[in-house]
Order: structure tokens, then C-alpha cells, then sequence
């Protein structure tokens, strides 16, 4: 893949999933009298490529367009514009049979894994029925499948025959996790796992993660919108605004480079990311935004460095480091450093 092209990566190896220019605009009714539908821009042409084996964060406030993209992947949704292409292939035109492919080949985590099992199936039948429906092995089989599960996300197995609510949170999540991981799926994308949990279960679901993405080769696309998980988790991270892609870069160098000013007003609000710094508020998004597509760079109105080009013309994500993508009108040299 050319590594100048706008999907904003350089060359990483093999690329698993890309998404290419993709749009999704939601028409809704505001108000029960008004003849106008609103349109949402929930994502304003997003490109990405997640390659294998890797994980790939996408951090960015509340309504920035994370699930919707995830939702894009999964194929719960249609763009309106863009592709999605898994292994090559676009996933739009893929039919009955390839679809079912798909659905093996990818799943996904919720965020609340108390909201996400029914109460009235047992763990083992939760984690078991990817199985039947994809018809992938039956009876006893899929028990003994089932137990090995458990016991790969660190449940016991006598844990087949309970109840949602017999187990703690962290523990539903392992259950979900291990649902997941059933059908033996090379990406998983994961929309912000822990943020229901709490903090001291957190991080021991997290190295689950790690620990499975090791065993299994997995790819994942980790959707959070907390700043400490997405550099635990990720190799590189996508920082998103108003449904665009702002900056991309590899974990390291984007905490140490931040280059987009969002991004900079992000991680400045993070107590002690910068010693000796001002610890600043985060700037909310605007709402309005997110009805209008705007010619110019979608953080104009809030940008505490803007030039006058920003109002009128949206950037690209461009490489303007080695694998270091911001879309910005600003040069290097007028980033402050950090
Ligand atoms: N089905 C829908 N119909 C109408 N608007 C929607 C729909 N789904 C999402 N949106 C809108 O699209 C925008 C992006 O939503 P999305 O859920 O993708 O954001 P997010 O970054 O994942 O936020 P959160 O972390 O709060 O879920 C928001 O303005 C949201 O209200």
C-alpha cells in the first residue's frame, strides 16, 4: 500500500481490514411537527487500514462516530459512502454465504456485559449459541468447547450452568469475551470493554485482552474514550473529532508528539501526562457540528491555534512524520512542543 496515501498509514505488514472514505449520515426527525428531517453527520469520511495482528485504538470524545464506525465494520450498518474492505474483498458486496464468512471472521465486545447476555441463559448457553447457529459442532461437542472457553478467559468450568446474575461484573464481561472468541474470529472489535467496569477489574480484563491477542494472533480495533486504556492497549492510535480521523500515529509517538491541537487539548487533560504543564479542561464538542458538513476543519470554532485557511478549507490526514498522520493546516514547526 502506498504509505502517502489518505488512509493514514504507513506500511505495517499485512492489512487485515481498510476502510475507505466511508460517511454515514443519519436522517432523523427532530421535533414530532417539523416537515425537515436533521441529518447527522456521524462520520465525515473516515479511512483507516487495521492491520494484522495489531491493535488499533480509537479514542475521541462522546458522539465523535466510534461505535458508528464499529457498527459500519460489523456490518450492522450500511455507509452512505465508502468502502469496507476485509482481506481485500469489499464486505458491501459480499452475499448470503461470504456475509456468514464475515460474521465468523469478526465479532464483537460490548460495553456492557450485563445488558449484553439474557438473563435467562446460562453462561455455557450464551457462549455456546455462536456455535449452533453457525452450525459449527454439536451437543457434547459444544459443551466440551464451551468448558475450554471458560477456562481460556479464566472462568471455572463448573461456571456453564450459571446465571448472568451469579456472576460480578468483570466476570460477564469474561463471559462475553469468551462468547466472542467461540467462533475462533481473527478481528475483534472491541467498543469500550471496561468502561462499565471498575477501575481495579479493568485492568485485569485488559491483559485478558493481551493475553488472548498473544495465544490467537488477533487483531483488534479497541474503541474507548478513555485516554489511560487507549495507550495501555494499542499499537497505534486514531484520535477522532466530529466524525473525522484527526491524527493517527504509533502509540509512543503520538503521547509524545501530539501534533493535532485536539489532540493536544485531549491528552493536556490528563493530570500528569505533562509534568510541569497546566492541567486544562477539555474542550466539548459542539453539537451543532454534527448537523452541518462545513467546509472548513470541523475544530475551527474551538482550535486554540488556528490560521485563517482552517475556516474555509477541511484538511486531509496527511503523513507529515514518519507514520505520524495529522489532518491540520498548521506546519510542524507551529506545533508547540508539548
Ligand atoms: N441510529 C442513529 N440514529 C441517529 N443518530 C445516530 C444514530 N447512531 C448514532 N447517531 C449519532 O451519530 C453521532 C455519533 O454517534 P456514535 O455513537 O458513533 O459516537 P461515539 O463516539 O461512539 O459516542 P459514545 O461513546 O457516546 O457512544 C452522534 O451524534 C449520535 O447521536
Amino acid at each position: 500500500m502506498d504509505n502517502r496515501n489518505p488512509s493514514g498509514h504507513s506500511n505495517k505488514g499485512e492489512a487485515l481490514l481498510e476502510v475507505i472514505g466511508a460517511k454515514k449520515i443519519f436522517t432523523v426527525q427532530r421535533e414530532i411537527f417539523s416537515r425537515e428531517p436533521i441529518r447527522i453527520h456521524a462520520l465525515n469520511g473516515v479511512s483507516l487500514t487495521l492491520f494484522k495482528g495489531e491493535t488499533l485504538g480509537l479514542v475521541g470524545e462522546s458522539g465523535c462516530g466510534k461505535s458508528t464506525l464499529g457498527r459500519l465494520i460489523m456490518h450492522l450498518e450500511k455507509p452512505t459512502e465508502g468502502r469496507i474492505l476485509f482481506g481485500g474483498q469489499d464486505i458491501l458486496a459480499y452475499g448470503r454465504q461470504e456475509l456468514k464468512g464475515y460474521f465468523r471472521r469478526v465479532q464483537l465486545i460490548f460495553q456492557d456485559p450485563q445488558a449484553s447476555l439474557n438473563p435467562r441463559k446460562t453462561a455455557g448457553d450464551a457462549i455456546g449459541e455462536p456455535l449452533i447457529i453457525h452450525r459449527v459442532m454439536h451437543g457434547e461437542e459444544i459443551r466440551e468447547r464451551v468448558s475450554v472457553l471458560l477456562e481460556t478467559v479464566g472462568l471455572a468450568k463448573d461456571s456453564i450452568d450459571r446465571y448472568p446474575h451469579e456472576f460480578s461484573g468483570g466476570q460477564r464481561q469474561r463471559i462475553g469475551i469468551a462468547r466472542a472468541l467461540a467462533l475462533q474470529p481473527e478481528l475483534i472489535i472491541a467498543d469500550e470493554p471496561v468502561s462499565a467496569l471498575d477501575v481495579s477489574v479493568q485492568a485485569q480484563i485488559l491483559n485478558l485482552l493481551k493475553e488472548l491477542q498473544q495465544s490467537f494472533g488477533l487483531t483488534y480495533l479497541f474503541i474507548t474514550h478513555d485516554l489511560a486504556v487507549v495507550r495501555h492497549m494499542s499499537d497505534r492510535i486514531a484520535v477522532m473529532y466530529l466524525g473525522r480521523i484527526v491524527e493517527l500515529a504509533e502509540n509512543r509517538e503520538l503521547y509524545s508528539r501530539p501534533l493535532h491541537p485536539y489532540t493536544r487539548v485531549l491528552f493536556a487533560a490528563i493530570p500528569g501526562l505533562y509534568p510541569g504543564k497546566p492541567h486544562r479542561r477539555i474542550l466539548r464538542e459542539d453539537p451543532a457540528a454534527r448537523f452541518t458538513s462545513s467546509a472548513g476543519c470541523p475544530f475551527y470554532p474551538r482550535c486554540p491555534e488556528r490560521i485563517d485557511p482552517c475556516k474555509d478549507s477541511n484538511p486531509e490526514l496527511r503523513e507529515r512524520l514518519p507514520g505520524h498522520f495529522v489532518a491540520c493546516h498548521l506546519d510542524i514547526g507551529q506545533h508547540p512542543v508539548q
